[in-house]
């Protein structure tokens, strides 16, 4: 055993984000920490690596009672961690990342050669072919988060903690990581992993701790009991029902609600046309960073340099401020919560009601009456996990932020919805919630939705039509039976581009 956690009690204000947290971590084993949004798992992460101090318990690491009084203590002592939150600086090089703060001394000035040696081992495990001389203002969200993980991995650590490693990662770099990991357990490193995609649990860990409500209510060893998904679901969630709705696989031939054509930005979105019809769930699929995300950005208006023809049910509109998309219901869900969906610092509360500031006719008085209702409401159908709606943002797991960001809009009257992987980080059974919602509103309001989803399952299960991108461009589309793993996946690395092209 490496290390054991006792009896960890943590408040926050009135919260009590930890009640009873208990954890044990073999050596070698990669333990898979679960539970739902908000139940507690980074929190007594943070308290193993001395982020927050416990208000009681116990820690004992390789035999002995720790307490320590931040991170690098507790990389010192072998601990490192991958947080939610990157913490790299993009004005620095991908190796300069990965070293800061574990510089080797070479006479009086620092040994680069060595770190960047060591980082190119690191990331050719991790992203074949990333530059290391490349600086991070320059990586998409994905290379990034490899640079966070390779930066702890760098430290050498003998129990590594991956607080939702993957949420940002491709299915190919998830592959590689997962290859890393193991080759780690095989030397004897341990890991605490924590993630919300059941597939990656089953695959990679040897053991599962699950919390609910903070503390844990099962610990599962697969090699003895085996891996059993919905049980595991039933205790994250605390019921044993089945958690996917059901959707069956629609072919929408409804009228198009929106039209573009000829849409070009940049390198970033080449030559796009395509039709939205009502009512339809339109996916967005590909590699991660093949302009999926400016899509969705420029349909929300935010690019004023941007080129398309574009109509809205027959009506030419333009595409290039927020307001014109706002004001024709063209509604935008951010994909990085934490930069451009929320403000962290104000209340779930007034982060609902800002959208409505840009609406066209302002009440001269904010019926604030009617507005906390709908966010008492939009709290109760997501199942946000918050001590009350004037709780900060900020305060909330990460989960729990990302559903406020999602919700904010839901009482908007609106023509086309576009989500940029509204799910990210969400728990299986907040995400069942968040897009049975969607899917209710699809079909008593007739919504037409453009979804981006890193997850293919998702995109799976969810849409009526799937495009994928590559490098700025759609290149495929996939309809009913054909929007299957294998389908998106080899669209989306372009496997028979070959035979395409011949
Ligand atoms: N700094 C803080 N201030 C106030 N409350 C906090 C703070 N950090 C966490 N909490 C609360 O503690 C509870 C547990 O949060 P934690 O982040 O540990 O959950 P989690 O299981 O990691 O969730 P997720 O899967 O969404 O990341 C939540 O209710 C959260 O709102």
């Amino acid at each position: 055993m490496i290390l054991e956690v006792k009896g960890i009690r943590k408040c926050f204000g009135g919260v009590v984000a930890l009640s009873d947290g208990n954890l044990v971590c073999r050596r070698g084993k990669i333990t898979g920490l679960l539970g739902a949004n908000g139940s507690g798992k980074s929190t007594i992460s943070k308290i193993i690596t001395g982020v927050y101090d416990a208000d009681c318990g116990e820690i004992n690491y390789n035999g002995k009672c720790v307490k320590y009084k931040n991170p690098n203590e507790a990389r010192q002592a072998g601990i490192a961690m991958v947080f939610q939150n990157l913490s790299l600086i993009p004005d620095l090089t991908v190796w300069q990342n990965i070293v800061l703060g574990a510089e080797q001394k070479k006479g009086i000035g620092l040994d680069n050669k060595c770190a960047r040696e060591i980082s190119e081992e690191i990331i050719s495990k991790l992203h074949p072919g990333l530059d290391i001389n490349k600086k991070v203002n320059q990586l998409n969200p994905g290379e990034m988060q490899i640079v966070e993980i390779a930066k702890a991995i760098s430290a050498e650590p003998k129990l590594l903690i991956l607080d939702e490693p993957t949420a940002a990662l491709e299915q190919a770099q998830v592959k590689n990581l997962f290859h890393y990991m193991r080759e780690l357990a095989n030397h004897g490193v341990s890991m605490i992993f924590t993630s919300h995609r059941m597939w990656e649990v089953m695959e990679i860990c040897d053991d599962v701790i699950i919390f609910r409500n903070g503390e844990n209510v099962a610990s599962i060893d697969f090699h003895k009991e085996g891996k059993d998904a919905e049980r595991i679901i039933g205790y994250i969630t605390g019921d044993s029902k089945k958690t996917e709705c059901e959707i069956e696989n629609r072919q929408i031939a409804g009228e198009t609600v929106l039209s573009i054509k000829g849409m070009n930005y940049g390198k970033h979105l080449r030559d796009i046309s395509f039709e939205l019809r009502k009512g339809e769930v339109l996916g967005i699929g590909g590699l991660a960073g093949q302009g999926q995300n400016e899509l969705l950005l420029a349909l929300a208006g935010a690019y004023p340099e941007m080129k398309c023809e574009a109509e809205l049910k027959g009506r030419k509109i333009k595409l290039t401020k927020p307001v014109n998309a706002v004001r024709n219901s063209i509604l935008l869900v951010p994909g990085d919560r934490q930069l451009e969906g929320l403000f962290l610092k104000d209340s779930v509360y007034k982060n609902t009601i800002f959208p409505k500031l840009a609406l066209k006719r302002q009440p001269i008085f904010t019926p604030s009456k009617k507005y906390r209702k709908e966010c008492e409401q939009i709290v109760k159908a997501l199942s946000v996990k918050t001590h009350n709606i004037d709780t900060p943002v900020g305060t909330l797991s990460g989960g729990n932020q990302q559903k406020v960001v999602v919700g904010k809009w839901l009482t908007f009257d609106i023509n086309v919805l576009l989500l940029a992987d509204p799910a990210k980080g969400v728990d299986i059974g907040a995400k069942r919630d968040l897009y049975q919602y969607i899917v209710d509103m699809v079909k008593e309001k007739n919504t037409s939705v453009i979804l981006y989803a890193s997850d293919s399952e998702e995109l799976i299960q969810y849409c009526d039509r799937v495009l994928i991108m590559y490098e700025g461009q759609l290149v495929e589309t996939l309809e009913g039976c054909d929007i299957n793993e294998d389908a998106i996946v080899s669209a989306s690395m372009r496997v028979n581009r070959t035979t395409e092209v011949n």
